[in-house]
């Protein structure tokens, strides 16, 4: 099977280079790696020797693929995808991005939870597959057992979102944000006596700066958060929100009676790792430990945490979590609202469940089919 990637070297394709070494997965296939920016040039060390960089804008190259792997994002996708198309290919397209997401002849894919819609549409010929919004992987990932359960009414999801899902230069400029508030108070932090009050007029005023680092994220993260991610749409969601419950619906298979799923999505200063807070309203009142039990059978990667401090301090962070594949799910509660309102919250790698395992993973089943 010869396999275009483009996009390898960003951060996604990256994360997906390493996931793949780590399985194998370029033993059974034929790589072709190509390039915006550098044609002629030398692809990844993947362990054995590939053909120089080809021109990923050249359509003449990348029909010649049986799969192209895209992580190079959505204006890459909307220029290259119809053309290629047009011209009659009929391979397997692969992508990141969103811009194909919603479409009718597209799957979007997360197998350890829509198997069965990825298999149906293989079946029907449908040849365009195309990663989850990272949040909505990651939930699904985290509580799959309750949709498989038909459990679930409702979800309302509370994000706290890392800056690498606004893109590398954005988790750069997180760090120099965190570094140009420590120097802004380094004498005074070194000296115990000083006032705690001065400390934090100082920090604000510099996070109020004109001087603060801010051209990526467009205002301050360190130190605050952003209560709004991606575009604004009409009925006052951002896009992101509007994601959770059209793509949720798409990937279960059930748009035409979908499930309700809103809340608010906030950009917070953690690195990759994206966290939920959820109220799930369940349709029948479900005792906690079978609860508890049916989430941890639902995926090897779900993991319950208890709901216990030290545990929940321990296992259920950002720190503790990125770079895993694990999807730790705990605060598992009834809520004061009654018996079927079901508190919980998860962490997961928005890189990796997020963005490039779900590819990773199709890429497999079609190696494997
Ligand atoms: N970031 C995220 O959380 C998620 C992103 N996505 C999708 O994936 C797309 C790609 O995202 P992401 O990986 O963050 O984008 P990046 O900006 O890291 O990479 C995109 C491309 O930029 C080019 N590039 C230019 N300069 C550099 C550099 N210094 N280092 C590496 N690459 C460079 C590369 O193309 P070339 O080699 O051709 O020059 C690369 O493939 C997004 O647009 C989005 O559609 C999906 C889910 C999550
Ligand atoms: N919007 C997500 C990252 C992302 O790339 O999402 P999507 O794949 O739906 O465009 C975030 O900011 O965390």
């Amino acid at each position: 099977m010869r396999v275009g990637f483009v996009g390898w070297r960003g951060m996604v394709g990256s994360v997906l280079m390493e996931r793949m070494l780590a399985e194998g997965d370029f033993n059974d296939i034929d790589p072709i790696f190509f390039t915006t920016s550098n044609v002629g040039g030398t692809g990844p060390n993947i362990g054995k020797s590939t053909p120089t960089l080809k021109d990923a804008t050249d359509i003449s190259e990348l029909k010649n693929m049986d799969a192209i792997v895209s992580c190079q994002g959505g204006d890459y996708t909307k220029s290259v995808f119809g053309a290629l198309r047009n011209i009659g290919w009929d391979g397997y397209w692969i992508d990141a991005a969103s811009s194909l997401r919603m479409a009718d002849d597209a799957i979007i894919v997360l197998d350890p939870v829509n198997r069965a819609v990825v298999d149906q549409g293989l079946s029907q010929g449908i040849k365009n597959y195309v990663g989850g919004n990272c949040t909505v992987s990651l939930m699904l990932m985290a509580i799959g057992g309750l949709f498989q359960h038909d459990l679930v009414e409702w979800v309302s999801s509370m994000t706290y979102q890392a800056a690498s899902g606004a893109g590398a230069q954005n988790m750069r400029e997180l760090i120099t944000q965190m570094g140009f508030l420590r120097d802004s108070v380094a004498d005074e932090l070194a000296n115990p006596a000083s006032a705690i009050l001065s400390i934090d007029q100082k920090i604000t005023d510099a996070m109020r700066s004109g001087d603060f680092p801010s051209d990526q994220f467009g205002h301050p993260l360190a130190g605050s958060l952003l209560p709004f991610i991606d575009t604004q749409l009409d009925n006052g969601q951002s896009r992101e929100e509007w994601k959770g419950q059209s793509e949720t619906n798409k990937i279960l298979g059930t748009s035409a009676s979908p499930t309700p799923i809103d809340g608010t999505c906030v950009r917070i200063g953690a690195m990759r790792c994206h966290s939920q807070a959820l109220t799930i309203k369940l349709k029948k009142e479900v005792p906690l430990s079978d609860i508890e039990a049916l989430l941890a059978e639902a995926n090897p990667w779900a993991k319950v945490i208890p709901n216990d401090r030290e545990a929940t301090l321990s296992e259920l962070t950002p720190t503790k979590v990125t770079g895993t594949l694990s999807v730790p799910v705990g605060r598992l509660r009834k809520m004061n609202m009654g018996p079927e309102y079901l508190n919980a919250f998860t962490v997961g790698d928005q890189l990796l469940w997020g963005a490039a395992e779900p590819l990773r993973r199709m890429l497999r089943i079609l190696v494997e089919r």
